[in-house]
């Protein structure tokens, strides 16, 4: 369960997320969606305590990230993939994150099968390519097997195969009753796979429903988007001449 009440955070004279309310319920998939610069990305990070709220409150579990002791056995994150030790193996890199949080070998390998990065477990991680990378980010938000995920774009360099897999394993995390936060501009993935939409724009709450319900007298998720979103979006790109 993720709760987010009056979350504020300024920049200077610039407010990236302003006066934020919502929750995320278990047993679902919600996209998390909005505009370039609409403040996904912050909000996001002050959930996971690597940015401070000017104002408000972000919890997970009903506590701040901050006070959870072994915060990866109660939400797994993905926020950005190229932030790996490219020194690193796979293995490795998994093992000194599941140390800080009491976890064993058995959480490292079973994190690694789910990924499906068992046979390049023992390979360094600047070999990598950008999919690799992804589906370790997401075998470290697994590894702890948490009740609640939260994906920043985690279909971002995956391949054909890679994007079908990722819709299974949402799918499938949110069967299991888990808390499933996913920011993605792939409205297209979204339709197939999420229950509920969060949708912000310049910081604020535009929408927070259904997939039905948000798309209902639109002939298509892009278009409803495309009508709530109007007022809020910063860079539009004109036509060919
Ligand atoms: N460290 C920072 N310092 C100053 N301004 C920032 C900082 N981080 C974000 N911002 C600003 O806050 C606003 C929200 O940015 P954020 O990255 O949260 O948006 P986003 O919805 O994730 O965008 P995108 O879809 O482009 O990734 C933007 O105007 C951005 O320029």
């Amino acid at each position: 369960m993720i709760e987010v009440h009056r979350l504020t955070k300024r920049y200077g004279t610039a407010t990236a997320v302003d006066d934020l309310t919502f929750s995320v319920r278990p047993g679902s998939v919600t996209g998390f969606l909005g505009p370039n610069g609409a403040g996904k990305s912050t909000t996001i990070r002050m959930l996971l305590a690597l940015t401070t709220p000017t104002a408000g409150r972000a919890l997970v579990n009903g506590r701040p990230y901050r006070d959870l002791r072994e915060p990866l056995r109660e939400v797994g994150a993905l926020v950005d993939a190229a932030g790996l030790h490219g020194g690193r193996t796979a293995y490795r890199h998994l093992h000194w994150l599941a140390a800080a949080n009491g976890l064993g070998r058995r959480a490292i390998d079973a994190a690694l099968g789910t990924a499906g990065l068992t046979t390049v477990a023992h390979r360094r991680v600047r070999g990598f390519s950008l999919g690799m990378r992804q589906r370790l980010g997401i075998a470290a938000a697994l590894l702890g097997d948490p009740a609640t995920l939260v994906l920043d774009e985690p279909v971002n360099g995956l391949d054909p195969e890679g994007v079908h897999w990722i819709r299974g394993l949402l799918r499938g995390l949110a069967g299991e009753g888990r808390t499933v936060l996913v920011s993605s501009h792939l409205i297209s993935e979204l339709a197939l796979v999420a229950d509920r939409l969060l949708v912000i724009g310049g910081g604020r709450l535009l929408a927070d429903d259904t997939v039905e319900a948000f798309s209902r007298g639109h002939a298509t998720l892009e278009d409803a988007y495309f009508a709530c979103t109007a007022g809020a979006v910063t860079y539009r790109g004109g036509g060919v001449r």
